[in-house]
């Protein structure tokens, strides 16, 4: 399970809901792998034969939870899916979705990506009326909201609860006749629907997942978008109050697979050309410039490019250990790094290097990386890092550390080079970023970089500047 406990950004969720095709569950299966990178701590598939939704969900990596005799235990022609890194419930087998539940008129099951900022009130208000809560994932007041709504038919109920979810959500829902996606209003996290060749209705996080099992990418499911696919074909409804579009600019950044279009826009490229402006931001006298993979390769590429500097591979990382950022206890990240990524003496030795890496965290692998490579022997090591300084938690579906455990909160550019041990340390500009985004910079969300959170869970409200200078150290009250 190392390959599940290793990564240092805790990454978020991938879903995958399929319509329409007789081998629905093993294709969930296949999209499943696709987006594994998007969560290591779970996986499951709930598919549906036209009678009974049946589910099955286990914790650790899809190879780990599904095999041939497991998936012929999920038939019909249409199946919904989820990997999971969690942001509200722990990492325990009964938060693994999808989550499916009965209702007066039926079963639904859902998998969502995204957080919910008002699951708290939420989760108060239908435990006082009565709801019995089986996980501790916020996910799971989306069911109770559909069954406790005095709408009908389903869909209305659907719209109903989704109008009562504040944050970011990009579900799947399957029941026994549809298969519905549902995207929140800020249009936060990405969700896009495709087709395959037989007609089937596939809808997933990201268009890697679409490539892997032939379907051809149609369009993203737009925010505040409602898509219904039932036996009458394809509706959608529009139901949700319209705002401003805020989508995470951090899938482009860390989560999303360069191969990947996210909003629109390929990761390759936006990558690729933040390392070019990197490279003109932040330019250094250096003869070698190296990744730190997997993350870090594409905008590396593009500063050695506009550098002219030759790229060179200086960090080989081991294939079997996931992502570090996910892992929640320090001493397992800090082995994690070690075990993860080895120095090419060949490449580093006698060398200025530029290293760069597509965000800090915490600090941990810059500090363990900067420090492999110079005992590789390199003279001098440049850290460039191809996003601004992270200085504030993420409520949208990423498990960031809290505020206190982020070392650019902690620290200024000059100290976290000092503490990293490297020779100069420099980010991408929060203005340069927004740049490169040109017009289309509004409708992303930077805030874990800016402060400026579009919708704040309610006992974090911010002051109307917008600066993150919420999060207080804990009153302790003296005992009477
Ligand atoms: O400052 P830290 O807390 O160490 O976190 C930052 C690191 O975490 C991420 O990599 P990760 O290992 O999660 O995944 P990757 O293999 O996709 O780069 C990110 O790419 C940085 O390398
Ligand atoms: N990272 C996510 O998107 C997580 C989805 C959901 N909030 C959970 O904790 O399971
Ligand atoms: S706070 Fe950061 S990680 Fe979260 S949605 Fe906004 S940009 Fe993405
Ligand atoms: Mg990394």
């Amino acid at each position: 399970m190392l390959a599940a406990a290793e990564r240092a950004w805790g990454e978020e969720c991938g879903v995958v809901g399929i319509y329409g095709d007789s081998d629905a569950s093993r294709l969930c299966y296949l999209a499943l792998h696709a987006l594994q990178h998007r969560g290591q701590e779970g996986a499951g598939i709930v598919s549906c034969d036209g009678g009974q939704l049946k589910g099955i969900t286990g914790l650790g990596l899809v190879s780990e939870v599904f095999n041939h005799s497991k998936l012929s235990k999920l038939p019909g022609s249409s199946a919904i899916g989820h990997v999971r890194y969690g942001t509200a419930g722990d990492s325990v087998l009964k938060n693994v979705q999808p989550f499916v539940a009965g209702y007066r008129f039926g079963s639904v099951g859902v998998a969502h990506n995204g957080n919910l900022v008002n699951y708290n009130e939420l989760r108060i208000m239908l435990e006082d009326s009565g709801s019995i809560f089986n996980t501790s994932s916020d996910t799971e007041v989306v069911l109770h909201l559909i069954a406790t709504s005095k709408a009908r038919p389903f869909i209305s109920r659907l719209v109903h609860a989704c109008e009562q979810l504040e944050g970011a959500y990009s579900l799947v829902f399957l029941t026994e006749d549809k298969l519905v996606a549902a995207r929140d209003p800020y249009g936060f996290r990405p969700l896009v629907m495709g087709r395959r060749s037989n007609g089937a209705v596939v809808f997933a996080s990201e268009t890697c997942a679409l490539g892997l099992i032939e379907a051809e990418f149609q369009r993203e499911v737009n925010p505040g978008e409602v898509i219904v696919v039932d036996r009458d074909g394809v509706s959608s409804l529009c139901l949700m109050p319209h705002k401003e579009r805020k989508a995470c600019i951090f899938e482009h950044i860390y989560f999303a697979l360069p191969n990947s279009v996210v909003f629109g826009l390929s990761v390759y490229q936006t990558r690729y050309r933040i390392g070019e402006v990197l490279a003109e931001e932040a330019p250094v006298d250096c003869d070698v410039v190296i990744a730190v993979p997997d993350s870090g390769m594409v905008a590396a590429l593009g500063y050695a490019y506009k550098s002219g500097v030759p790229f060179q591979q200086g960090l080989i990382r081991s294939h079997y250990v996931g992502r570090t950022f996910i892992e929640p206890h320090q001493k397992i990240r800090d082995f994690g790094v070690k075990l993860k990524l080895s120095p090419v003496k060949e490449v580093l030795e006698g060398k200025r290097v530029v290293v760069v890496d597509d965000s800090i965290v915490r600090g941990t692998t810059s500090s363990k990386i900067v420090r492999l490579i110079k005992e590789a022997g390199a003279k001098e090591v440049h850290l460039r890092i191809a996003s601004p300084p992270i200085t504030g938690s993420c409520y949208y579906g990423v498990d960031t550390p809290s505020r206190e455990e982020l070392i650019s909160h902690k620290l200024s550019i000059d100290e976290t080079c000092a503490f990293i041990g490297a020779d100069s340390l420099a980010f991408l500009p929060l203005e340069r970023l927004r740049g490169m985004l040109g017009h289309s910079a509004p409708t992303f969300c930077d805030a874990c970089f800016s402060g400026n959170y579009p919708i704040l869970p309610k006992h974090l409200d911010l002051p109307p500047s917008g600066v993150d200078t919420r999060i207080k150290e804990p009153v302790v009250l003296p005992v009477a």
